[in-house]
């Protein structure tokens, strides 16, 4: 059977879109191992399935590339509030997107019929060690020490509808991202896997970011995981909250906003090219 796709990119965190408004696509878990694949794929971090809701304008199902389904993606759900927008399917600037961790309100700004950017109100994080979930027998991990490998690092964790671990380093270029990402992803104090985030404070409200996402390995930016490491640093008195943070990330930057009861995130939505594929 032959589907089309788009591939769409935020940040460099790139995924493949398949509209599934009308079809459904059976075992996305398997096409996502498949289609992700950079050599043998289509390459990307995962694919995305853009669904009916009953209770939003559309429902988002968004799938690592190692086959395991994300409860939320900060730099997928501006792609397909792209995509509805672009194709007509939702036309409008103010639109509700249902995901595994809640339903979202995005924001377009727009030129014509293209989509420029969009905002998102990612909700509340979540700070409850057992919520998010770890293992620590703590109310909340916040600049927490915890061995890794034999190395002690400190850690802030957050949920932000998906469990991250912020750890702030005086820098994070030379990190051997591919060796200690791992060791972090499945480390036993984290029940469910973790995405971690790797924060150089630049200056007060600026960020840099490397992650390693649960899943998917190194990823170019993490949306989710930029707004966890705003959150972790207004906790840590490194920004303010209330403030336009801006988080570099290896493909490009995200602006967060954490006022307290919820996070904004703003950022682009990039399409890079349709096709079709053999399923
Ligand atoms: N890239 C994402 C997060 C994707 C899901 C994550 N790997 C998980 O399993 O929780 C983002 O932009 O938020």
């Amino acid at each position: 059977m032959k589907r089309s796709f788009v591939k769409m990119q935020g940040c460099g965190n790139d995924y493949i879109y398949f509209d599934c408004l009308e079809e459904e696509l059976p075992q996305p878990e398997k096409w996502s191992r498949k289609l992700s694949d950079r050599h043998f794929g289509i390459g990307g971090d995962g694919i995305v399935l853009i669904c009916p809701s009953e209770t939003a304008d559309a429902k988002m199902r968004m799938f690592n590339a190692d086959g395991s389904e994300g409860k939320m993606c900060g730099n997928a759900i501006r792609c397909v509030g792209k995509y509805l927008y672009e194709s007509g399917a939702v036309p409008k600037k103010d639109m509700w997107i249902e995901t595994l961790s809640g339903i979202k309100r995005l924001i377009l700004t727009t030129s014509g019929s293209q989509v420029l950017s969009v905002t998102v109100d990612m909700g509340s994080p979540i700070l409850g060690a057992s919520e998010i979930p770890t293992l620590f027998n703590l109310d909340t991990v916040l600049d927490h020490p915890l061995k890794v490998n034999g190395q002690e690092y400190r850690v802030t964790c957050v949920s932000m509808g998906n469990p991250h671990c912020v750890v702030f380093l005086n820098e994070v270029e030379s990190l051997p991202i591919v060796t200690i990402g791992p060791q972090f992803e499945n480390h036993s104090m984290f029940p469910e896997r973790i995405n971690t985030e790797f924060i150089h404070v630049i200056r007060r409200n600026e960020l840099r970011m490397r992650v390693w996402e649960r899943g998917s390995g190194e990823t170019w930016a993490c949306g989710t995981g930029a707004c966890a490491a705003v959150v972790a640093a207004v906790l840590n008195g490194y920004c303010d909250e209330g403030a336009d943070v801006t988080v570099h990330l290896n493909g490009g930057d995200l602006i967060i906003r954490d006022v307290g009861e919820t996070v904004w995130m703003t950022g682009a939505a990039v399409k890079v090219f349709e096709g079709t594929v053999e399923l």
